[in-house]
């Protein structure tokens, strides 16, 4: 795998574009999430040690919007049911062709199907285990509740979702204070204020956070039996819903 450092946002940019998970973003990408996600190491960790207590033989683990993988790799890692298959998709061409080469290195032979398609327009299946790992952000709102309805009618009795996001938070004083820890954060990181300033305006209204109240209401909602938080990091947030 390649390791560029992300330094997109560095330079003044006379107009800030829309944010895209383009080539642009494919090369810097585990640089950039490493750096911009507090967290992030530990939540695909997590990931990896919940695949491998949830997995069930014959069914299906789902990774939607996968970028380059780094869940679908760490589940692949701690799955040991038999017949289990990963299925790991994204819309971005860009992301799914860079995966699909790092994937064609690698040794190693579990069975994973990569797709490039919205995760709107695919078929859930017999799964035991679905990761949303920061991707819902960008789904629109609109779309959430149906797209939860569609992976819990695809998933098998005692399946686990897992759902990382940014958060939004109702109190204003609490918003405040989280984004300017999260600004921290990335100044800690090595980000300037300028790329920190730059890349906020390119993902606004890209990247729409809400509250881990609308979160568990839309799951409950979409027929989950429970939904908790089990990370956070500030504004970031991974939650565990179970069916
Ligand atoms: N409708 C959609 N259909 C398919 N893919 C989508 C859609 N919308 C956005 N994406 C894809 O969701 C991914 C979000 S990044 C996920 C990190 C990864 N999960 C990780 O564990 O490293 C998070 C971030 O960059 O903050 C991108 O690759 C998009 O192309
Ligand atoms: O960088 C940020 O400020 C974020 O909110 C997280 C992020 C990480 C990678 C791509 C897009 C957003």
């Amino acid at each position: 795998m390649q390791f560029n450092k992300d330094s997109l946002y560095a330079n003044p940019l006379g107009e800030i574009t829309t944010f895209k998970f383009d080539d642009a973003v494919v090369n810097v990408f585990p640089d950039m999430i490493q750096r911009s996600v507090p967290g992030y190491s530990a939540i695909i960790s997590a990931i990896g040690l919940l695949a491998g207590r949830f997995s069930q033989s014959h069914s299906q683990c789902y990774d939607l919007g996968c970028s380059l993988g780094a869940a679908t790799l760490a589940m692949r890692d701690q799955i040991t049911a038999a017949d289990c298959r990963i299925v790991a998709v994204d819309n971005s061409a860009a992301m799914v062709e860079r995966f699909k080469r790092n994937l064609a290195v690698d040794e190693a032979k579990a069975s994973i199907d990569i797709q490039c398609a919205d995760i709107r327009e695919i078929s859930i299946e017999r799964a035991s285990v679905v990761v949303l790992n920061f991707t819902l952000q960008f789904v629109p709102v609109a779309d959430r509740a149906r797209l939860l309805e569609k992976i819990y009618r695809g998933m098998l009795p005692g399946g686990i979702l897992i759902l990382s996001e940014k958060l939004a938070f109702d109190n204003e004083r609490q918003q405040a204070l989280q984004v300017d820890m999260h600004h921290h954060f990335k100044k800690m990181q090595g980000y300037s204020e300028l790329e920190i300033s730059q890349k906020r305006s390119a993902l606004e209204n890209v990247l729409l956070a809400e509250s881990f109240d609308v979160h568990r209401r839309r799951l409950m909602a979409a027929g989950f039996d429970s939904a908790e938080i089990w990370f956070q990091y500030f504004n970031f947030a991974s939650m565990i819903a179970l069916k």
